[in-house]
């Protein structure tokens, strides 16, 4: 009822399409949670105080089908279990708290560069303390969850085990493109869930911490980012569709905005640090210039964008299509990869390495590096027929 009245935006065109989405949901494709949102600040300007809040709230539970993730999750949405339910209400706690601390004026200083006096390693990768800090959010979150048997942080040069009992196994890369911070460009955090492998119970803890952080990607089962921009997005999936939710800061909650996202089979962007062409092998260099004259299997031009920010140039990529990528052994697989894959691949899109499919890669350290091309099927296809993509020089860039 409402669609006729709005111009189209992503999340309405989103809304028109078929996908795989629970059928408990199905009479959100009909709707536009963009408007539902509008109608909500509508009321909220109308009031004040506490009955603000009651008017929300009523409207949240029903009048305008704004679904958080809680109510997506639980008994009257898809039903997943109570202990991945905890667990994410734990999780989107602690993207409440960075999402906070990086738009917090009193932290505008500490995404600079603070390499501690006599630690190795090039200036590029030493911690920042709002990694740092996200990282201890986390971490905490994850204790007080009492569901998470053991995390593995790439803050962290070794998984951090929580309790013998958690079901979970939590990835993390806690503030992704935290160099973009002191300019105020968007950041992001990107989990993976996997079950601990109870058959490795009896094993020492440093060992069976680590045997369980490297798990295949294809093992996920559940894997989430949150986008924290201009809005604050926690795009996620359990392995039926990938589905976004944006953080209503009237209310806190995260309400369900993008049901069933389905990534075009083609896009029109390449998103790459293309400072490092003359780096890139052959079938690289020729396939971006290829796209970019409109000479390749699409005959249009293709247009660049990169923000230098993996989370937010694969959140663009979702909506828009096309391929965000960086062709040199940079991003981590067990952190950024693998969670990012499974996303991709549950919206119809495809990640990988430039040769194949990054979910059937097996993890043999935990802050293993790799090529990474992730996007609409059609243009990793293409990419990958050009057979040479991957960047193996990789001299120590001071940006
Ligand atoms: O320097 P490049 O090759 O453009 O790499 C940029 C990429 O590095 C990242 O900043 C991640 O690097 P870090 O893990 O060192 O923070 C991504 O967000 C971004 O896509």
């Amino acid at each position: 009822m409402h669609s006729s009245a709005v111009s189209p935006t992503p999340s309405s065109l989103f809304l028109q399409k078929s996908h795989p989405f629970p059928p408990k949901f199905n009479f959100l494709l009909r709707r536009n949670p963009l408007l539902c949102r509008r109608s909500r600040r509508k009321m909220a300007s109308s009031a004040s105080g506490f009955s603000i809040k009651s008017q929300l709230s009523a409207a949240s539970e029903s009048v305008d089908g704004a679904y958080t993730l809680m109510e997506y999750m639980g008994k009257g949405g898809i039903g997943l279990g109570d202990d991945l339910v905890v667990l994410f209400d734990h999780l989107q706690y602690a993207c409440k708290k960075i999402s906070a601390v990086v738009a917090s004026p009193f932290n505008s200083n500490l995404g600079k560069h603070n390499k501690a006096a006599g630690s190795v390693g090039s200036e590029r990768d030493a911690p920042k303390p709002l990694d740092t800090v996200s990282n201890e959010i986390i971490l905490s979150c994850l204790r007080n969850s009492g569901k998470v048997a053991v995390m593995a942080s790439e803050e962290d040069d070794k998984p951090v085990w929580i309790q013998d009992d958690g079901a979970f196994v939590v990835v993390t890369d806690p503030l992704d493109g935290s160099r973009n911070i002191d300019a105020s460009i968007p950041t992001g955090t990107i989990y993976g869930v996997y079950k601990r492998l109870v058959e490795l119970d009896h094993l020492p803890q440093e060992e069976k911490a680590m045997l369980n952080s490297l798990q295949s990607g294809t093992r996920l089962v559940a894997a989430a980012y949150i986008l924290y921009s201009s809005a604050t997005i926690l795009c996620t999936s359990f392995g039926s569709g990938t589905h976004a939710f944006t953080l209503d800061r009237s209310t806190g909650d995260f309400v369900l905005t993008h049901p069933g996202i389905q990534i075009p089979p083609r896009g029109q962007i390449y998103s790459v640090n293309d400072a490092r062409y003359f780096d890139w092998p052959e079938g690289l260099r020729h396939y971006i210039d290829t796209v970019r004259q409109g000479k390749g299997r699409h005959p249009k031009k293709y247009s660049a964008r990169y923000i230098c920010s993996l989370v937010a140039d694969l959140h663009r990529t979702l909506l828009y299509g096309g391929i965000a990528m960086n062709p040199r052994d940079h991003l981590r697989l067990v952190y950024e990869a693998n969670p990012l894959s499974f996303l991709v691949e549950q919206a119809g899109g495809k990640g990988s390495d430039g040769k194949g499919r990054i979910l059937s890669l097996q993890p043999v350290k935990l802050h293993q590096r790799l090529p990474l091309f992730l996007g609409s099927p059609e243009d990793i296809d293409e990419l990958e027929s050009y057979g040479d993509v991957q960047q193996r020089v990789n001299p120590g860039y001071e940006v």
